[in-house]
Formats: structure tokens, sequence, C-alpha cells
């Protein structure tokens, strides 16, 4: 991509990101490379290509010109020296972990995870003998006494999914540093437009661009972003090794959609502000989790890191039978998992996105009451969503 040093606006790095002068035709969006394979011009030039002594595409699965762009334009919106590429978020937090860790070695994390993700560090722990641990990183002094020698990842979502609890990213990386581990941030929730974390300390961030960045539920795919000698690393090991790739259209509709990023996170903050002010007072709602709320506990961290609230909110009825019903009885949000895209989408974390993680852990270390109930606020008009929140609160007898 042309160098945009003299442009400071995130909105016009989120729309010129790609070169405009395609190679062939001048075309202004990107070329979508639909190839797997690319042609030597002569078989020197192959072996010192394979030998990394030359630069150019070999095969789709190391490079392809339409994913190079898209990782390029995350580096440049996260502030990161590269980006990469990945099948899904999953693809992108796996190979990044294990790239970090080797068996024997332990990882931090905050005491809530996407489902998947605790479901990934099982696997490790199980199969490959790598040590986790869930802290409450509200509590500093705990998470010095939580780390070991042999603590090599400290891992964070911020906020958390699903309780929207905060992260202090620059506390976290200051204890990860000091006991030689490293900070990886999921910015899934937030994205580059309301959380940078790599101006926070941390070294990695990696996102499920399924959600936000992609933002209209029409995709499944991942990126990490970071240094460049680390992610050079990855393109060569655990993504070409592993082989969790992400597919050029995809990388194509990513693009699309990062061009209006900045106009969407707008709109689901001001949407979600408004839904979370409709359900605090709401006689059946009991609890409400949201990072907008103006007497939020951790206000003074959210101001300092974070942009926005973002678009998600949690809550819970009185029983989860009432939130069965609540959920059963939506008729503009649809029931459905996943978040980040122009419908709105409500969900239940203990049956579905956080049924993998044992009760226990689920509900006495993550705090994921049964009754929580996850939203992920649209763009439809808010008074719509509101209404349709209010029919279905409604039907709870
Ligand atoms: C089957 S549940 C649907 C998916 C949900 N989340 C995904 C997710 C991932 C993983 O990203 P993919 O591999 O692109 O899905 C990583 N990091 C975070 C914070 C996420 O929320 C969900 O509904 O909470």
């Amino acid at each position: 991509a042309r160098e945009f040093q003299e442009i400071q606006g995130f909105e016009t790095k989120s729309i010129h990101t790609a070169d405009p002068r395609s190679e062939v035709f001048g075309s202004l969006t990107v070329p979508l490379y639909m190839t797997s394979t690319y042609v030597f011009p002569n078989a020197e030039t192959g072996g010192a290509r394979f030998a990394g002594e030359e630069p150019g595409m070999i095969y789709s699965r190391i490079a392809n010109p339409t994913v190079e762009v898209l990782e390029k334009a995350m580096a440049e919106l996260e502030g990161a020296e590269a980006g990469l590429a990945f099948g899904s978020g999953m693809g992108a937090i796996s190979a990044v972990l294990i790239a970090m860790i080797k068996s024997g070695d332990h990882i931090l994390c905050s005491d809530g995870l996407y489902g998947c993700t605790y479901g990934l560090l099982t696997m490790l722990k199980e199969k490959f003998g790598v040590q986790f641990d869930l802290v409450d990183m509200a509590d500093m002094e705990r998470v010095r006494a939580a780390m070991r020698p042999e603590t090599k990842v400290v891992y964070v979502e911020t906020p958390i999914n699903p309780t929207l609890k905060v992260v202090d990213l620059q506390a976290v990386a200051d204890i990860a540093h000091a006991g030689g581990a490293q900070l990886v941030v999921d910015n899934t929730f937030m994205t580059p437009y309301l959380q940078q974390p790599l101006q926070h300390g941390a070294d990695v961030v990696v996102h499920s661009a399924t959600k936000y960045l992609g933002g209209h539920g029409d995709l499944i795919a991942g990126v990490a972003v970071g240094r460049k000698a680390f992610l050079d690393e990855l393109r060569f090991s655990t993504l070409k090794d592993i082989g969790a790739v992400m597919a050029p259209m995809e990388a194509w509709l990513i693009l699309r959609g990062i061009k209006t990023l900045s106009l969407r996170m707008e709109r689901h903050c001001e949407n979600a502000k408004k839904v979370a002010e409709f359900l605090h007072q709401h006689p059946k709602v009991t609890n409400v989790y949201f990072p907008g709320d103006e007497n939020h506990p951790q206000k003074d961290l959210i101001a300092r890191q974070m942009r926005g609230s973002g678009g998600m909110i949690a809550f819970e009825v009185e029983t989860l039978e009432g939130g069965r019903t609540l959920m059963n009885s939506v008729r503009l949000a649809q029931l459905a998992v996943s978040l980040g895209e122009a419908t709105t989408l409500i969900q239940h974390p203990a049956s579905m996105t956080h049924a993998v993680v044992p009760a226990d852990v689920r509900r006495d270390e993550m705090g994921i009451a049964d009754g929580l109930v996850r939203l992920s606020v649209g763009l439809e008009h808010p008074q719509d969503i509101i209404a349709d929140l209010e029919q279905a609160l409604a039907k709870i007898s």
C-alpha cells in the first residue's frame, strides 16, 4: 500500500488501505486473487523464492496478494509492524499460542475467555502439558502472585466475553514483561477503532475478524498483528505448517467491511448505550453489564484504554426460565451466537458460547451466571431494538 505517513485519521486509513494502482488495470478496489499457486519465471527464481533469497509469491497457503493487503491494513489500523491473516479467530489464537509455548510452560489468563479459547487451553494442557490458570486481573497483587517462572504468555480478553469486565492492559503488561512473559490480547470486542492494545504494552493482538471487522455476519476469519519478526516466524511455521489460512475472498470482504468500521462502531456504541439504559430501568432485569455505563466501577480505566463502549451488553433476568422466555420471544433480534454485525443477536452463554467450559469454572472462575444473557447490539434503529426487547420481556411471567 502507498505510505500514508501524513494521514492521521483512522477513518481515512481504513478506506485507503490498498494501493489503488492495481498491477494491470488500475482498479480502485483490490483485485481478488483466487489462485492456489504462482508461476515462476524460471527454475532459478522458484528455488530462490523457496530459499527466501528473493521476494515473490510461491503458494497461497504462504501468502496471497489480496490477503496481504488485508494484513497490511490491519497492521496499519492497530499500529503494528505487521499482520497475519487466518481462517478463523481460533486459527489466529492457536497459531500464536503454539508459537509462543512448549510443553511445561504456563499461560496466565484473564478470568473470562471465549469458550473455545478455554477449550484450546484445555487441549494444550491435557495433550501437551501446557499449564494455564485464570486470574482476576482487577487485582494486580493476584496477577503478580499467579505468575510463575515458567509463565511464557499472559492472555487477556478485554472487555471479557461475555461478562464485559475490563482489564488494565498496561498494568498487566508491566507484570508480564517483568516476569519474562509476553502479553497477547484478544481485541475482538473492541476492534482497533475503539482500542489499540499494542499502545498499552501488548506484544501481540488477535481478532476474530468474523465479528466487527467483517461486520456483516457473512464470513469466518482471524487476524494477528504484532512485531514483524514474530509474525514472519508465524507465517513460515504455525501458519504454513498448521495451515489455518484465510481465503482471498474473505480477505476481500473484510477489506470491504473495514471501510465502514468507524461508522459502524460509532453506531453500535450509540445503540448499545440506549439499549443498556432501557435494560437498567426495566423491573424484570436484575443486572446489566455494560462498559458504557455512566457509573461503571471501572470508568477511569475504560476512559483511559477504550475510545467507546463497544456494542456488547450482558444482563440477567430473575430466572433461567425467564431468560429462555426472553430469547424465545424476540422478533427483531435474532437468537444466534456470534456478534458484531448489523443484526442484533441474543444468546445464552451458559448453554451456548461457554457451554464447553466446565460449570464450576464457568460460574466460579468466570462469573458467568446461568441466567446471563448476552446481546450484540446491531445497527437497527435503537427504538426498534428496545421495543422488541420490551415485548419479549413482557412475556416473562
Ligand atoms: C460457536 S460460538 C460463536 C463465536 C463467538 N465468538 C468467537 C470468538 C473467537 C473465535 O473466533 P472465530 O474462530 O472466528 O469464531 C475469538 N475471540 C473471541 C473474543 C470470540 O468471541 C461468540 O459468539 O462468542
